[in-house]
Protein backbone atom coordinates (compact mmCIF):
# COMPACT_ATOMS: atom_id res chain seq x y z
CA UNK A 1 0.00 0.00 0.00
CA UNK A 2 1.47 3.51 -0.67
CA UNK A 3 2.21 5.83 1.81
CA UNK A 4 -0.54 8.22 0.04
CA UNK A 5 -3.44 5.63 0.02
CA UNK A 6 -3.12 5.31 3.86
CA UNK A 7 -4.05 9.28 4.17
CA UNK A 8 -7.22 9.93 5.39
CA UNK A 9 -9.74 11.37 3.57
CA UNK A 10 -11.56 13.96 5.35
CA UNK A 11 -14.63 13.90 3.10
CA UNK A 12 -15.49 10.60 4.29
CA UNK A 13 -17.26 10.58 7.88
CA UNK A 14 -16.37 7.81 9.58
CA UNK A 15 -19.17 6.26 11.60
CA UNK A 16 -16.60 4.33 13.85
CA UNK A 17 -15.69 7.44 15.27
CA UNK A 18 -19.13 8.91 15.73
CA UNK A 19 -20.00 5.79 17.53
CA UNK A 20 -16.89 5.16 19.62
CA UNK A 21 -18.18 8.81 20.71
CA UNK A 22 -21.55 8.21 21.75
CA UNK A 23 -20.45 4.90 23.59
CA UNK A 24 -18.39 6.75 25.54
CA UNK A 25 -21.34 8.85 26.59
CA UNK A 26 -23.19 6.51 27.19
CA UNK A 27 -21.04 3.69 29.27
CA UNK A 28 -20.53 6.53 31.61
CA UNK A 29 -24.08 7.07 32.06
CA UNK A 30 -24.76 3.10 32.91
CA UNK A 31 -21.54 3.31 35.04
CA UNK A 32 -22.61 5.60 37.19
CA UNK A 33 -26.41 4.52 36.75
CA UNK A 34 -28.53 3.62 40.06
CA UNK A 35 -30.13 1.43 40.50
CA UNK A 36 -27.90 -0.21 37.75
CA UNK A 37 -29.78 -0.63 34.04
CA UNK A 38 -32.43 -3.36 33.10
CA UNK A 39 -31.40 -5.62 30.41
CA UNK A 40 -32.05 -4.68 26.25
CA UNK A 41 -34.45 -7.44 24.70
CA UNK A 42 -33.90 -7.68 21.25
CA UNK A 43 -36.63 -9.84 20.21
CA UNK A 44 -36.21 -11.89 16.26
CA UNK A 45 -39.63 -13.89 15.74
CA UNK A 46 -38.05 -16.60 12.98
CA UNK A 47 -34.94 -16.78 10.82
CA UNK A 48 -34.37 -13.12 10.04
CA UNK A 49 -30.88 -13.02 8.08
CA UNK A 50 -31.40 -9.30 6.98
CA UNK A 51 -31.15 -8.13 10.79
CA UNK A 52 -28.16 -10.83 11.86
CA UNK A 53 -25.70 -8.09 11.37
CA UNK A 54 -27.56 -5.51 13.17
CA UNK A 55 -28.25 -7.56 16.25
CA UNK A 56 -24.86 -9.00 16.16
CA UNK A 57 -23.46 -5.06 16.48
CA UNK A 58 -26.48 -4.35 18.85
CA UNK A 59 -25.19 -7.17 21.21
CA UNK A 60 -21.54 -5.96 20.68
CA UNK A 61 -22.05 -2.61 21.86
CA UNK A 62 -24.44 -3.25 24.46
CA UNK A 63 -21.42 -4.95 25.78
CA UNK A 64 -19.02 -1.97 26.08
CA UNK A 65 -21.34 0.14 27.56
CA UNK A 66 -22.56 -2.31 29.94
CA UNK A 67 -25.96 -2.69 29.30
CA UNK A 68 -27.43 -6.36 29.68
CA UNK A 69 -28.18 -7.88 26.86
CA UNK A 70 -30.97 -10.62 25.95
CA UNK A 71 -31.48 -11.52 22.29
CA UNK A 72 -34.52 -13.68 21.51
CA UNK A 73 -35.50 -15.59 18.78
CA UNK A 74 -39.42 -16.43 18.95
CA UNK A 75 -40.63 -19.16 16.70
CA UNK A 76 -41.62 -18.26 12.74
CA UNK A 77 -45.06 -20.00 13.55
CA UNK A 78 -45.68 -17.72 17.15
CA UNK A 79 -49.38 -16.38 16.64
CA UNK A 80 -50.19 -12.41 17.19
CA UNK A 81 -51.63 -13.32 20.33
CA UNK A 82 -48.85 -15.26 21.91
CA UNK A 83 -46.50 -12.17 20.91
CA UNK A 84 -48.48 -9.59 22.61
CA UNK A 85 -48.17 -11.51 25.45
CA UNK A 86 -44.94 -12.12 25.82
CA UNK A 87 -44.43 -8.07 25.16
CA UNK A 88 -46.59 -7.29 28.26
CA UNK A 89 -45.03 -9.46 30.26
CA UNK A 90 -41.53 -7.47 29.19
CA UNK A 91 -43.64 -3.94 29.72
CA UNK A 92 -44.17 -5.46 33.59
CA UNK A 93 -40.91 -6.88 34.27
CA UNK A 94 -38.66 -4.85 36.38
CA UNK A 95 -35.63 -6.05 35.02
CA UNK A 96 -36.53 -5.23 31.46
CA UNK A 97 -34.86 -1.77 30.41
CA UNK A 98 -36.38 -1.67 26.89
CA UNK A 99 -37.40 -3.77 23.80
CA UNK A 100 -36.55 -3.74 20.44
CA UNK A 101 -38.96 -5.65 17.89
CA UNK A 102 -36.41 -6.27 15.16
CA UNK A 103 -37.94 -6.19 11.22
CA UNK A 104 -39.10 -8.24 9.51
CA UNK A 105 -41.36 -10.30 10.80
CA UNK A 106 -43.29 -13.25 9.41
CA UNK A 107 -46.14 -12.24 6.98
CA UNK A 108 -48.92 -13.61 9.91
CA UNK A 109 -47.74 -10.94 11.98
CA UNK A 110 -48.85 -7.57 12.54
CA UNK A 111 -45.69 -5.54 13.06
CA UNK A 112 -47.87 -2.19 14.11
CA UNK A 113 -50.14 -3.65 16.39
CA UNK A 114 -47.46 -5.12 17.93
CA UNK A 115 -45.25 -1.74 17.76
CA UNK A 116 -48.10 -0.47 19.78
CA UNK A 117 -47.96 -3.11 22.65
CA UNK A 118 -44.52 -1.57 23.35
CA UNK A 119 -44.72 0.75 25.92
CA UNK A 120 -43.69 3.75 25.09
CA UNK A 121 -41.32 4.36 28.43
CA UNK A 122 -39.50 1.17 26.90
CA UNK A 123 -39.77 1.92 23.55
CA UNK A 124 -35.86 2.09 23.07
CA UNK A 125 -36.54 2.65 18.84
CA UNK A 126 -38.76 5.25 19.12
CA UNK A 127 -41.30 3.18 17.01
CA UNK A 128 -44.73 3.03 18.69
CA UNK A 129 -46.49 5.16 17.60
CA UNK A 130 -47.10 7.51 20.46
CA UNK A 131 -42.99 7.54 20.33
CA UNK A 132 -43.16 8.44 16.62
CA UNK A 133 -45.93 11.12 16.85
CA UNK A 134 -43.88 12.96 19.92
CA UNK A 135 -41.58 13.73 16.87
CA UNK A 136 -44.30 16.27 15.41
CA UNK A 137 -43.71 18.28 18.66
CA UNK A 138 -40.35 18.67 17.79
CA UNK A 139 -39.39 16.36 21.37
CA UNK A 140 -36.93 14.35 19.33
CA UNK A 141 -34.97 12.90 21.87
CA UNK A 142 -35.86 9.31 21.42
CA UNK A 143 -36.26 9.04 17.59
CA UNK A 144 -35.77 5.55 15.45
CA UNK A 145 -32.43 4.57 15.55
CA UNK A 146 -31.89 4.82 11.77
CA UNK A 147 -33.33 8.54 11.38
CA UNK A 148 -31.11 9.91 14.46
CA UNK A 149 -27.79 8.16 12.97
CA UNK A 150 -28.34 9.89 10.07
CA UNK A 151 -28.97 13.69 11.92
CA UNK A 152 -26.15 13.21 13.82
CA UNK A 153 -23.81 12.02 10.66
CA UNK A 154 -24.91 15.57 9.25
CA UNK A 155 -23.99 17.36 12.27
CA UNK A 156 -20.59 15.78 12.47
CA UNK A 157 -20.08 17.41 9.32
CA UNK A 158 -20.07 20.94 11.28
CA UNK A 159 -23.10 22.31 8.66
CA UNK A 160 -25.30 24.86 10.74
CA UNK A 161 -28.86 22.90 9.93
CA UNK A 162 -30.74 26.12 10.67
CA UNK A 163 -31.89 26.70 7.09
CA UNK A 164 -30.17 24.32 5.27
CA UNK A 165 -31.56 23.18 2.21
CA UNK A 166 -32.32 19.11 2.99
CA UNK A 167 -33.53 16.60 0.55
CA UNK A 168 -34.23 13.19 1.73
CA UNK A 169 -35.23 10.66 -0.43
CA UNK A 170 -37.30 7.71 0.34
CA UNK A 171 -40.53 8.43 2.62
CA UNK A 172 -39.94 5.28 4.87
CA UNK A 173 -41.75 5.14 8.13
CA UNK A 174 -38.81 3.88 10.18
CA UNK A 175 -36.34 6.07 8.00
CA UNK A 176 -37.48 8.84 5.93
CA UNK A 177 -39.98 10.53 7.21
CA UNK A 178 -39.08 10.66 10.84
CA UNK A 179 -35.67 11.86 9.95
CA UNK A 180 -37.41 14.47 7.35
CA UNK A 181 -39.13 15.69 10.66
CA UNK A 182 -36.14 15.48 13.34
CA UNK A 183 -34.11 17.81 10.40
CA UNK A 184 -37.43 19.83 10.44
CA UNK A 185 -37.12 20.69 14.33
CA UNK A 186 -33.42 21.08 13.48
CA UNK A 187 -34.26 24.48 11.53
CA UNK A 188 -33.53 22.58 7.86
CA UNK A 189 -35.71 23.40 4.97
CA UNK A 190 -36.23 19.63 3.79
CA UNK A 191 -37.58 18.51 0.68
CA UNK A 192 -39.00 14.96 0.79
CA UNK A 193 -38.72 12.65 -2.44
CA UNK A 194 -40.20 9.33 -3.04
CA UNK A 195 -40.53 6.65 -6.07
CA UNK A 196 -43.86 9.55 -7.42
CA UNK A 197 -41.35 12.53 -7.36
CA UNK A 198 -41.13 13.60 -10.94
CA UNK A 199 -37.02 14.60 -11.20
CA UNK A 200 -35.37 13.26 -7.85
CA UNK A 201 -32.57 14.88 -9.25
CA UNK A 202 -34.22 18.51 -9.87
CA UNK A 203 -34.41 18.68 -6.02
CA UNK A 204 -31.26 16.98 -5.03
CA UNK A 205 -28.87 19.02 -7.46
CA UNK A 206 -30.13 22.07 -5.28
CA UNK A 207 -29.65 20.55 -2.28
CA UNK A 208 -26.56 21.43 0.93
CA UNK A 209 -26.97 17.80 1.99
CA UNK A 210 -28.84 15.00 0.56
CA UNK A 211 -29.90 12.05 2.41
CA UNK A 212 -30.56 8.92 0.88
CA UNK A 213 -32.69 5.97 2.25
CA UNK A 214 -34.52 4.17 -0.33
CA UNK A 215 -32.48 0.39 -0.74
CA UNK A 216 -31.10 0.93 -4.38
CA UNK A 217 -27.52 0.27 -5.25
CA UNK A 218 -25.80 3.11 -7.17
CA UNK A 219 -29.63 5.15 -7.20
CA UNK A 220 -27.15 8.58 -6.70
CA UNK A 221 -24.87 9.28 -9.06
CA UNK A 222 -22.57 12.60 -9.08
CA UNK A 223 -24.53 14.41 -11.65
CA UNK A 224 -27.16 14.63 -9.07
CA UNK A 225 -25.20 16.03 -6.50
CA UNK A 226 -23.95 19.64 -5.75
CA UNK A 227 -20.29 20.39 -5.64
CA UNK A 228 -19.55 20.28 -1.88
CA UNK A 229 -23.17 19.15 -0.79
CA UNK A 230 -23.21 16.59 2.12
CA UNK A 231 -24.05 13.19 1.28
CA UNK A 232 -25.42 11.25 3.84
CA UNK A 233 -26.24 7.44 2.74
CA UNK A 234 -28.56 4.95 4.65
CA UNK A 235 -29.19 2.22 1.83
CA UNK A 236 -27.71 -0.92 2.56
CA UNK A 237 -28.21 -3.36 -0.68
CA UNK A 238 -25.87 -6.64 -1.02
CA UNK A 239 -24.22 -6.95 -4.67
CA UNK A 240 -22.76 -9.62 -6.69
CA UNK A 241 -19.52 -8.54 -8.87
CA UNK A 242 -19.07 -9.65 -12.01
CA UNK A 243 -16.01 -11.70 -10.56
CA UNK A 244 -18.74 -13.25 -7.92
CA UNK A 245 -17.51 -11.55 -5.04
CA UNK A 246 -20.57 -10.43 -2.37
CA UNK A 247 -20.20 -6.97 -1.18
CA UNK A 248 -22.61 -4.49 0.96
CA UNK A 249 -22.96 -0.83 -0.76
CA UNK A 250 -25.25 2.05 -0.18
CA UNK A 251 -27.63 3.94 -2.37
CA UNK A 252 -25.01 6.11 -3.58
CA UNK A 253 -22.35 5.56 -6.01
CA UNK A 254 -19.48 6.31 -3.49
CA UNK A 255 -16.53 6.42 -5.58
CA UNK A 256 -17.88 8.75 -8.14
CA UNK A 257 -19.95 11.19 -5.57
CA UNK A 258 -16.90 11.63 -3.42
CA UNK A 259 -15.39 13.79 -6.39
CA UNK A 260 -17.92 16.33 -6.39
CA UNK A 261 -19.87 16.07 -2.55
CA UNK A 262 -17.81 17.89 0.19
CA UNK A 263 -18.87 15.24 2.75
CA UNK A 264 -19.95 11.77 2.23
CA UNK A 265 -20.88 8.69 4.46
CA UNK A 266 -19.52 5.19 3.60
CA UNK A 267 -21.04 1.81 3.70
CA UNK A 268 -20.45 0.27 5.87
CA UNK A 269 -18.49 2.16 7.80
CA UNK A 270 -21.07 4.96 7.64
CA UNK A 271 -24.70 5.19 9.12
CA UNK A 272 -24.88 1.39 10.23
CA UNK A 273 -22.40 1.43 13.47
CA UNK A 274 -24.03 5.07 14.38
CA UNK A 275 -27.22 4.24 14.20
CA UNK A 276 -26.51 0.75 17.02
CA UNK A 277 -25.06 3.42 19.06
CA UNK A 278 -28.36 5.72 18.75
CA UNK A 279 -30.23 2.29 20.62
CA UNK A 280 -27.91 2.70 22.91
CA UNK A 281 -28.34 6.28 23.69
CA UNK A 282 -32.12 5.69 23.31
CA UNK A 283 -31.87 2.90 26.28
CA UNK A 284 -30.74 6.13 28.37
CA UNK A 285 -33.09 8.22 27.51
CA UNK A 286 -35.78 5.11 28.20
CA UNK A 287 -34.50 4.38 31.50
CA UNK A 288 -34.23 8.26 32.69
CA UNK A 289 -38.13 8.46 31.38
CA UNK A 290 -38.44 5.64 33.73
CA UNK A 291 -37.18 7.04 36.58
CA UNK A 292 -38.75 9.72 36.51
CA UNK A 293 -42.00 8.28 36.22
CA UNK A 294 -41.43 6.27 39.59
CA UNK A 295 -40.99 2.54 37.26
CA UNK A 296 -37.45 2.10 38.84
CA UNK A 297 -36.25 3.61 41.75
N1 LIG B 1 -36.82 -2.67 14.11
C1 LIG B 1 -35.76 -2.52 13.30
N2 LIG B 1 -34.99 -1.40 13.38
C2 LIG B 1 -33.91 -1.23 12.57
O1 LIG B 1 -33.20 -0.21 12.66
C3 LIG B 1 -33.57 -2.28 11.66
C4 LIG B 1 -34.39 -3.42 11.64
N3 LIG B 1 -35.48 -3.50 12.45
N4 LIG B 1 -34.12 -4.44 10.80
C5 LIG B 1 -32.90 -4.45 9.99
C6 LIG B 1 -32.43 -3.06 9.62
C7 LIG B 1 -30.97 -3.03 9.24
N5 LIG B 1 -30.32 -2.23 10.24
C8 LIG B 1 -28.93 -2.14 10.40
C9 LIG B 1 -28.35 -1.29 11.33
C10 LIG B 1 -26.97 -1.24 11.49
C11 LIG B 1 -26.15 -2.03 10.72
C12 LIG B 1 -24.68 -1.98 10.92
O2 LIG B 1 -24.18 -1.92 12.01
N6 LIG B 1 -23.91 -2.00 9.82
C13 LIG B 1 -22.46 -2.04 9.87
C14 LIG B 1 -22.10 -3.46 9.61
C15 LIG B 1 -20.90 -3.84 8.88
C16 LIG B 1 -20.70 -5.33 8.95
O3 LIG B 1 -20.39 -5.81 10.05
O4 LIG B 1 -20.89 -5.98 7.91
C17 LIG B 1 -21.95 -1.01 8.88
O5 LIG B 1 -22.73 -0.49 8.09
O6 LIG B 1 -20.76 -0.70 8.94
C18 LIG B 1 -26.71 -2.88 9.78
C19 LIG B 1 -28.09 -2.92 9.64
C20 LIG B 1 -31.24 -1.78 11.12
N7 LIG B 1 -32.47 -2.19 10.81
Amino acid sequence: MSAESKVRDHRLIEGKAVQARILAEVAEEVATASPPVGKLVSVCIGPTPEVAVYVRNQARAAAKVGIPFDQQVWPAEITQEECKKRIQALNDSKDVLGIILQRPVPAHINVRSLQSAIHPLKDVEGMNPASIGNIVYSDIALAPCTAAASVEMLRSTGLDLKGLEVVMIGHSEIVGKPAALMLTAEGATVTVCHHMTRSVAMHSRRADAVVVAVGKAHLIGPDMIKPGAAVIDIGINQITDEDGTVRIVGDVDTDAVKEVAGWITPVPGGVGPVTVAMLMRNSMVAYRRQKDAGWIS
